[in-house]
């Protein structure tokens, strides 16, 4: 058993990579269980100590069998004096173990709230300062995955392994010494089958990192064209590929059901013989047999042999428990390293300190950003000039990929760009204070979260009254539609909602309307809206974008001809700037235009 840290390309890991993986998976666990060493630590100290106290009362009741065996040998009436010493000792030690292990466990298990807390906080401060483009589908996969499943899998690592897993070391342990204490040759008898049980386990066991690596990335391959398979599933359908689709995921199943049954095949056989070792009738036929004989030479009493039978007997509880153990500290050392890679997730810059900007005037100064870096880096902007006057309208107009969409995310400081500045009021966008109270924004996608309609609406502004949430929805042209829903503004939103794309749209028009940012980015994408939904929209963007600095990406040619400033962007350039009238002379705001006449609900050829 071994870390399986998933890797996406299918090749088997080695057992070199396994064993790196193996070693940042511990050192990744130590940090991440730093907060909270201290207390473990004494978790640990007091599973000692009730470990070394379960020898007590077998201690107690060898001395009450051979005070009970004594009386009864020679005929004569019990110490009852001793017998009652012994079996109070035996109750005694008993319940003080108890005790200590429960203290134990409960100081385990506040550290491991603790912990939770503690990493659940540095993910949260860690993520609040993350560029906004970092959060990709693909990375809220992992965010959702680290807070819910690896601080999941990192509990039984923190509340349960130091009390647990050290009992199970150290009790078997003092356990055996003291069985050798009663007598060297009843201890051997107690772990006569040991030897050979590790032998096979160890042979069971050989290769196993490498090849539990190698299970989880063929596992990955067949989830992946099971998703595959699920997402096209209408496509396949449509164009009758169902068997061809369906045959690559059998194919990989089939891999992977071969890979399996060669490498489990071989283990079944020598496993089920290393467990048969521990098996309970053969531990007792062994003990009670060799010891029946040594009672019978006079070498030790029953009680003796009583005793170090009992002992034999808990040690495949004590190996089972040290197995679950040591998977689980496997198991987190995985998570621990997901969590970790999380907290050095690259932030943004600290700015100096937060000034209110003197004006709503916004200026890109030179402005170039790349998406990703090294080789993979694709230039989106280069070099963008632009200037919006306070409380006017400019449309960004441009061919699909021109760089739209990235110059109004970097206002709104998704990210902070590679070159240039950009200014609101003349303080760089990084220092402006309540960034996002002064600059709103509508994107194509509404971005609602699975919360009731009314704290979707008053996301921005939690504060905001019942009366507040409705005139917001109103002006967003949605109140009648969401009065109409069963629960109304309570509807939780989600796949079940029934809420149409549009809706969903002026649902965060509302939103962004009671933020009331004087700044606002809206993009007018409303191609996958019906006529009456678009015809809404375009109505509650115009009332929202009144007075206010507006940055409008535009695709109607009447919406782009309101406008008091147009910006022409090709290849991350602005290339033209001026009014309708100005542009319409230039040969490529010409060409959009006509475009945009044509085509005037089409998304992918020039102005939309
Ligand atoms: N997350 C991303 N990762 C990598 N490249 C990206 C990403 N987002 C955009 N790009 C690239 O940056 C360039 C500019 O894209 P952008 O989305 O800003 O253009 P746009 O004019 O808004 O396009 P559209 O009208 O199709 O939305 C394009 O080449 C695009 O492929």
């Amino acid at each position: 058993m071994t870390t399986t840290v998933s890797t996406s390309d299918a090749r088997p890991a080695s057992s070199r990579e396994v064993k790196v993986q193996q070693k940042a998976g511990a050192r990744a666990l130590k940090d991440v269980m730093a907060p909270v060493a201290g207390r473990l630590a004494l978790g640990r100290v007091l599973a000692v100590i009730s470990a070394v106290l379960a020898v007590v009362p077998y201690v107690a009741l060898v001395h009450i069998g051979d005070l009970l065996l004594d009386a009864a040998r020679a005929g004569s009436a019990v110490d009852g004096e001793a017998v009652d010493r012994w079996l109070r000792i035996l109750i005694g030690a008993f319940a003080l173990r108890l005790l200590i292990y429960f203290v134990a466990l409960l100081i385990t298990h506040l550290a491991d709230i603790t912990l939770g807390n503690v990493i659940r906080l540095r993910l949260v401060r860690r993520l609040s300062r993350v560029h906004l483009v970092w959060f990709t589908s693909t990375n809220s996969g992992r965010v959702r995955k680290a807070l819910q499943d690896d601080i999941g899998t990192i509990h039984h690592l923190i509340a349960h392994q130091p009390v647990d897993g050290t009992n199970a070391m150290v009790m078997p342990i003092a356990l055996m010494a003291y069985a050798f204490v009663i007598d060297w040759r009843l201890g051997l008898l107690a772990v006569a089958t040991l030897p050979l049980y590790v032998a096979a386990m160890a042979l069971s066991m050989r290769g196993m990192g490498e090849k539990t690596v190698q299970m989880d990335t063929r596992l990955s391959a067949v989830s992946a064209r099971m998703v595959e398979f699920v997402t096209g599933i209408t496509v396949v359908k449509a164009f009758g590929r169902v068997g061809r689709a369906h045959r690559s995921y059998q194919e990989s199943a089939d891999e992977f059901q071969e890979f399996y049954y060669n490498w489990v095949r071989p283990l079944i056989r020598v496993s089920s013989l290393g467990n048969s070792l521990l098996a309970v009738p053969l531990i007792l036929l062994i003990n009670i047999g060799g010891g029946a004989w040594l009672v019978h030479r006079g070498l030790v009493t029953t009680a003796d042999v009583l005793a170090t039978s009992l002992i034999a007997l808990l040690i495949p509880y004590a190996i089972e428990t040290l197995m679950n153990s040591t998977w689980a500290q496997q198991m987190a050392g995985a998570s621990a390293l997901r969590i970790v890679d999380l907290l050095a997730t690259p932030v943004l810059d600290d700015a100096g300190p937060a000034r209110t900007p003197a004006s709503h005037g916004v200026v890109f100064d030179g402005v170039s950003y790349s998406y990703g870096s090294g080789d993979d880096a694709v230039l989106a902007l280069d070099g963008v000039s632009l200037e919006l006057t306070p409380g006017t309208v400019t449309a960004l107009v441009g061919p699909s990929g021109s760089g739209k969409s990235t110059i109004a995310t970097l206002l709104a400081r998704f990210d902070d760009p590679r070159a240039g500045t950009i200014t609101i009021g003349g303080v760089p966008v990084p220092e402006v204070a309540d960034l996002y109270s002064r600059v709103g924004f509508v994107l194509q996608d509404p971005q609602l979260l699975n919360i009731s309609l009314r704290d979707n609406i008053a996301l921005g502004r939690p504060g905001a009254t019942d009366d507040e949430v409705r005139a917001a929805a109103r002006a967003a042209q949605v109140l009648d539609e969401i009065e109409e829903l069963p629960d109304g503004f309570d509807t939780v939103y989600g796949a079940d909602t029934g809420l149409s794309g549009g809706q969903a749209q002026r649902i965060a028009i509302a939103r962004a309307i009671l933020v009331d940012a004087p700044i606002l980015i809206l993009d007018e994408a409303t191609a996958l809206t019906d006529p009456e939904s678009q015809h809404q929209i375009q109505r509650a963007l115009s009332d929202l974008a009144r007075g206010r600095t507006v940055l409008l990406i535009a695709h109607r040619p009447e919406v782009i001809r309101g406008a008091d400033q147009i910006v022409l962007v090709d290849g991350g350039r602005v290339i033209a700037t001026g009014t309708h009238e100005q542009l319409v002379t230039h040969p490529g705001y010409a060409h959009l235009w006509r475009n945009a006449h044509a085509h005037p609900d089409t998304e992918t050829e020039g102005v939309r």
